[in-house]
């Protein structure tokens, strides 16, 4: 069990776009930040939260109500930073405990230059967000009036309209596993998470990560068994160059797999739209049905855009297979007469349940 050394305790402010503000407590870096305000409803995985690359942008609640209470460690990653914005809890543990730990929440939000705030009534905060929807804020540690807050909420963008996959996406290819492996998988980067990876790198599959700017001919020098297309941050609607591509890339007839934002750009370069949702689903604990085998499987994760519900099941192109049970939102679609398919939610499922890995193997299965 270790202690911290002393939990920074001076106040912090959080600003609201509809003007709420709220007094709390600082803790890790000190300043200024803004971004769009969101909530994961996970109990346990912050620092997999933190470092996703889908989160670039956000300014994260953490519903549960301690945070910081298993540390953190060099493997819990997936990516090499700290994505969020911001992050706004109730409770920040002042002692950490767990074996694999090498250091406390608070050191690693220092080092990563992330503010954050604590001592918030984060189930009001959340229960406000739900009735008002998604909105912009901000958190400072050196304005404490609700006018000169105004003013640094205005310099935040809007998440609606906004690319943020060129400024998450590898500037470099890279590969990942076995360079003699059968399957060899070209994975489009528009902010993918490392267990993803993995999880195609532990299947076998040799893999190499294109920058999100690649064009399809430099794709297929590598001479892919398939295509993923990543999950990543921002409005899919705002990635025209990525949609294109994934047309082009559909016409190999190689499988292609997409996942969240992949799912999303698969969506719309199948002609149906996407739209921004009220404020998103983020968690470990959604219910997704697959309408292909009647079975319903608990999902992570992490979105607040999706694609049209009267539009996918109008296409002719696409059949929807995955429908999230709470919302009857579209988790998951296939393209008809092409080996392509991809869903709205997170298999890695890191943190998460393990129930939707089989997407996977179904991939693989279709590269073999
Ligand atoms: N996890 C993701 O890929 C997120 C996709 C997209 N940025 C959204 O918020 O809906």
């Amino acid at each position: 069990m270790q202690q911290l050394n002393n939990l920074s305790s001076g106040p912090a402010y959080l600003y609201l776009q509809d003007g709420t503000f709220l007094k709390g407590k600082s803790f890790g870096a000190k300043g200024t930040t803004g971004g769009e305000i969101c909530f994961n409803t996970g109990m346990t995985g912050y620092q997999e939260v933190f470092t996703d690359p889908s989160y670039t942008g956000q300014m994260l609640i953490m519903n549960t109500a301690y945070v910081g209470n298993y540390g953190v460690n060099d493997a819990d990653v997936e990516s090499n930073s700290v994505k969020i914005k911001g992050l706004i809890c109730k409770n920040i543990s002042s002692r950490y405990s767990r074996m694999m730990a090498s250091d406390s929440l608070e050191n690693y939000l220092v080092k990563n230059n992330l503010i954050a705030i604590y001592d918030v009534d984060t189930r009001a905060l959340v229960q406000h967000i739900r009735n008002k929807g998604a909105m912009n804020c901000v958190i400072s540690t050196e304005f404490d009036n609700p006018e000169d807050l105004k003013r640094e909420l205005a310099k935040v963008p809007d998440m609606a309209g906004l690319e943020l996959s060129s400024e998450v996406s590898t500037p470099e290819p890279y590969t990942v596993g076995d360079e003699n492996a059968a399957i060899r998988i070209a994975v489009m980067d528009f902010g993918v998470k490392r267990n993803i990876l993995t999880s195609l790198a532990e299947r076998g599959a040799y893999l190499k990560v294109f920058n999100a700017h690649t064009q399809p001919a430099t794709l297929q020098e590598f001479n892919p068994s398939g295509y993923f297309i990543s999950n990543g941050p921002g409005d899919p609607a705002s990635m025209p160059y990525a949609v294109e591509a994934i047309s082009e890339l559909l016409e190999t007839g190689k499988p292609l797999f997409g996942i969240c934002l992949g799912h999303q750009l698969l969506a719309l370069a199948n002609g149906i739209p996407t739209f921004k949702m009220h404020h998103g689903h983020r968690g470990l604990n959604h219910p997704v049905k697959n309408l292909i085998t009647g079975k319903s499987e608990i999902t992570t994760q992490n979105h607040g855009f999706g694609i049209v519900p009267e539009a996918a099941q109008a296409s002719d192109k696409i059949e929807v297979t995955h429908v999230n049970l709470n919302d009857g939102s579209i988790e998951g679609i296939r393209v008809k007469g092409k080996p392509a398919f991809s869903v709205q939610y997170h298999p890695e499922s890191t943190p998460g349940p393990y129930d939707s890995r089989y997407l996977f193997d179904q991939f693989i299965g279709m590269m073999q």
